[in-house]
């Protein structure tokens, strides 16, 4: 495989990489690229080894096997000078009695950055200059985010590596953090690695996203292809479903019992012409009392993913 070089287009790159513990195989035979300037969101259900690979990108955990590259750079815990390109966020901390402008000096100076102006451009960058002189208590919750991550990107990195960042904000602050990722990536042309069990909330920001699974990546897929990847079912029901269901096999059509009793047809020749499924039933005499096309919606499409990769291992 080929290793991202220093200046290349290659921000993130893990290869075969796991990371046993006793017994216990947290992430299996991981491989992964991000591109400069991507965001890729990292989707799992609690325990599918999202923390463990960051905190493998980050050296703060040794991969039991396979190697990571970052910037070119390979990661290892000897490695500092990848750390002024690399930016992190878990939980927003800081302390709140100081005002902002005191929060980010106290992060200046714990990333030995002598060049006071940092604080100006990170609070710029994050749209705190009408919060600068608050104290972080005084902040809300939205702008408490915005102060974690302008401690996580006082140093510019080049790299921000996000870790459910979004958990347990309102809804305006999630838009707001959103808004201001986006910016980040689009505008400043920073990758952002971006952890998070809310799939409806990743798919409005990310380029791309990798699903894990019990320590797998089950499905890398860009956003524009996931639209496609929906599954569509044709949805029906009718008053006596036992002779409905009869004429459905006696025509070959396959069926699904949704979770509200009704009957779902996932086969392209039943949704691509449901008129005449329509017409079959009428001319049988079970009219269906309802009949409509329903596309997945973006949880569905994970719970079916990991259900799907249950099966396969
Ligand atoms: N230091 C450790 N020793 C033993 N097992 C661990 C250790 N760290 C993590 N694990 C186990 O590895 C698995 C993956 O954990 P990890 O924290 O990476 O999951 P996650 O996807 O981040 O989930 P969550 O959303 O709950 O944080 C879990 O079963 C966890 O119990």
């Amino acid at each position: 495989m080929r290793k991202g070089k220093p200046g290349g287009s290659i921000a993130i790159q893990l290869e075969d990489v796991s990371k046993i513990f006793g017994e216990y195989r947290a992430v299996r035979n991981l491989s992964l690229e991000v591109n400069r300037g991507e965001i890729i969101g990292f989707l799992g259900l609690n325990g599918a080894g999202k923390t463990t690979t960051i905190k493998m990108l980050l050296s703060l955990l040794k991969p039991s096997s396979g190697s990571i590259y970052m910037l070119g750079s390979k990661v290892d815990a000897g490695n500092y000078k990848l750390w002024d390109k690399v930016g992190y966020l878990e939980e927003a901390t800081f302390y709140p009695e100081l005002t902002v402008m005191e929060n980010l000096d106290i992060a200046r100076r714990m990333q030995l950055i002598s060049d006071r102006k940092s604080i100006d451009r990170v609070i710029q960058k994050l749209d705190l200059d009408a919060h600068k002189n608050k104290k972080a208590k005084k902040l809300s919750l939205g702008n408490k985010q915005r102060l974690g991550l302008a401690k996580a990107m006082i140093h510019n990195p080049e790299i921000l590596i996000l870790d459910e960042p979004i958990n347990g904000l309102d809804p305006a602050s999630v838009v707001e953090i959103r808004e201001m990722l986006l910016d980040l990536s689009r505008n400043f042309g920073v990758t952002i690695f971006i952890s998070s069990h809310l799939l409806e909330e990743l798919a409005k920001l990310v380029d791309r996203i990798g699903i894990m699974h019990e320590g797998q990546l089950v499905q890398d897929i860009k956003m524009d292809q996931l639209e496609q990847s929906l599954q569509k079912s044709l949805v029906l029901d009718g008053r006596n479903k036992g002779a409905i269901t009869r004429i459905l096999t006696e025509h070959g059509y396959n069926y699904a019992e949704t979770t509200d009793g009704r009957l779902a047809l996932t086969e392209g020749c039943a949704i691509a012409q449901p008129e005449k499924l329509a017409e079959l039933l009428v001319r049988s005499n079970q009219p269906p009392t309802h009949l409509s096309v329903v596309t997945e919606d973006l949880e569905g499409y994970f719970l079916r993913t990991i259900r799907t990769s249950r099966r396969m291992h």
